[in-house]
């Protein structure tokens, strides 16, 4: 059997839609499971709902009622308006109407789950009626039952052993009659609540399902020709690479090329199954194979940009060395906060740290860290990764930006720009 990813940009109007069962008209005769994300960047604009829901800052019900609205415009260009469909789908936004009907009692991130997941319940009912009413028989299966976390909203954590049992259990007797359409992005709780894997957390949900159906390839349709050597939206001149290893793909997506979602490869390559990532503008096209064989010499460096960074500089009150007791502390401090560190350097009077910037992650850390060390920061940084780098190259790549931090190894040169 094969799993297909569809992302946001393949679904995001109706000749989305249309593409999308052309492409999986081509294999209907295979055995087929396919996730699918949220439509276009609906998952932003709920995102914008959450906080304008909890904060009562923005209008609420204006954000909401122009995500209704695209969608709405997608049906009518999709269906007769006497499709069942259009019920499907008014129900599944009832959820989100209850919600904020009410005052916002509950912890953020239990409430960006329970709203932001609404994205994706839709973009698979659409999916799924528009096959069925091509021809292509499709059942639409709610991955909750399916995809099992813990309770940490916003991240769940994979309860692989009862996914796996789940998937078994039920998901090939499917798939025998009909093609699947599944949510990507999604799982839920023992308590029947809904969390989310992490933004872009789509490609991570092909590839459960693939892991635990032991598929013979996962395939991610995007809007690129394949993996290149950077992000075709910042650079020019990029290269495809028709084959990758999983070890570089890991090192990739680790390091922050979003084209794919950094807990996506270790399952597929624990399992030994490939990942094509094939551009949905051009089925029959190559793609790039990311399996055990990779390149051995690379024609161009890997190029990784990641943005919104913040840079933190923490010593100790009495201007002392740093020590381990000092970096033992900040640590704890960094895990409670949940804020995972991208770089970091020790000098005999600070520690540098760089991550991502989340607000409400960054404002806690700060105020937990002032407690016990003075901390100065810099923010609207980006961190340049280069894979298979050669010095000269390096330096044309930065141009007059300000280097703030760099550490080299043989083959990654990572630097902190301004
Ligand atoms: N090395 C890379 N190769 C190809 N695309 C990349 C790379 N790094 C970043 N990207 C970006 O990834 C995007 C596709 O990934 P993504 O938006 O997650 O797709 P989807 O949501 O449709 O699954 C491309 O539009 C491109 O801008
Ligand atoms: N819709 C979710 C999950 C996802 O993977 O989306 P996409 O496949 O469009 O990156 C998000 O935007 O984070």
């Amino acid at each position: 059997m094969l799993v297909f990813k569809f992302g946001g940009a393949s679904v995001k109007d109706a000749p989305g839609i249309i593409n999308l069962t052309k492409v999986v008209q081509k294999y209907a005769d295979q055995q087929l499971l396919i996730v699918v994300s949220a439509m276009g960047k609906t998952t932003n604009a709920l995102e914008k709902l959450t906080d304008a829901y909890v904060n009562q800052i923005d209008d609420v019900h204006q954000i909401y009622n122009d995500i209704k609205a695209y969608h709405y415009h997608i049906l009518d260009e999709l269906f007769e308006p006497t499709h069942q469909v259009f019920n499907d789908i008014e129900n599944t936004f009832v959820e989100i109407d209850w919600m904020i009907e009410d005052e916002p009692h509950d912890d953020y991130d239990f409430i960006y789950d329970q709203i932001v997941s609404i994205g994706e319940l839709v973009s698979t009912r659409i999916v799924t009626a528009y096959l069925n009413k091509e021809g292509i028989n499709s059942k639409w299966l709610d991955v909750r039952g399916y995809i099992h976390t813990d309770n940490t909203y916003r991240e769940g954590v994979v309860d692989w052993p009862k996914t796996r049992e789940h998937i078994e259990q039920d998901i090939p007797a499917m798939l025998e009659n009909s093609m699947v359409v599944t949510q990507g992005f999604l799982g839920g709780t023992s308590e029947n609540f809904t969390t989310t894997l992490g933004r872009e957390g789509s490609d991570y949900t092909a590839a459960i399902f693939a892991a635990c159906l032991n598929a013979a390839s996962v395939t991610t349709w995007k809007d690129v020709p394949g993996i290149l050597n950077a992000d075709p939206k910042y650079f020019t001149d990029t290269v495809k690479f028709d084959q990758l290893s999983y070890t570089e793909a890991i090192e990739m997506t680790y390091y922050g090329a979003g084209v794919i979602h950094p807990k996506t490869i270790k399952p597929l390559q624990n399992a030994k199954i490939p990942l094509l990532v094939k551009p949905f503008t051009d089925p029959d096209a190559m793609g790039t194979v990311i399996s055990e064989i990779g390149l051995q010499h690379y024609a161009k460096p890997v190029i990784i940009l990641k943005q919104d960074q913040v840079m933190v500089s923490i010593s100790a009150k009495d201007y002392t060395f740093i020590t381990e007791d000092h970096l033992s502390a900040v640590f704890s401090l960094f895990a409670a906060s949940h804020v995972k560190i991208n770089m970091m350097q020790v000098s005999a009077l600070s520690f540098t740290v760089c991550f991502d910037y989340r607000a409400e992650r960054f404002n806690h850390l700060l105020e937990q860290l002032k407690q016990s060390f003075n901390v100065k920061y810099n923010n609207d940084l980006t961190i340049i990764t280069v894979r298979h780098y050669k010095q000269d190259e390096l330096k044309a790549l930065i141009g007059d930006r300000k280097i703030l931090l760099e550490q080299l190894s043989r083959n990654t040169a990572q630097m902190v720009v301004k």
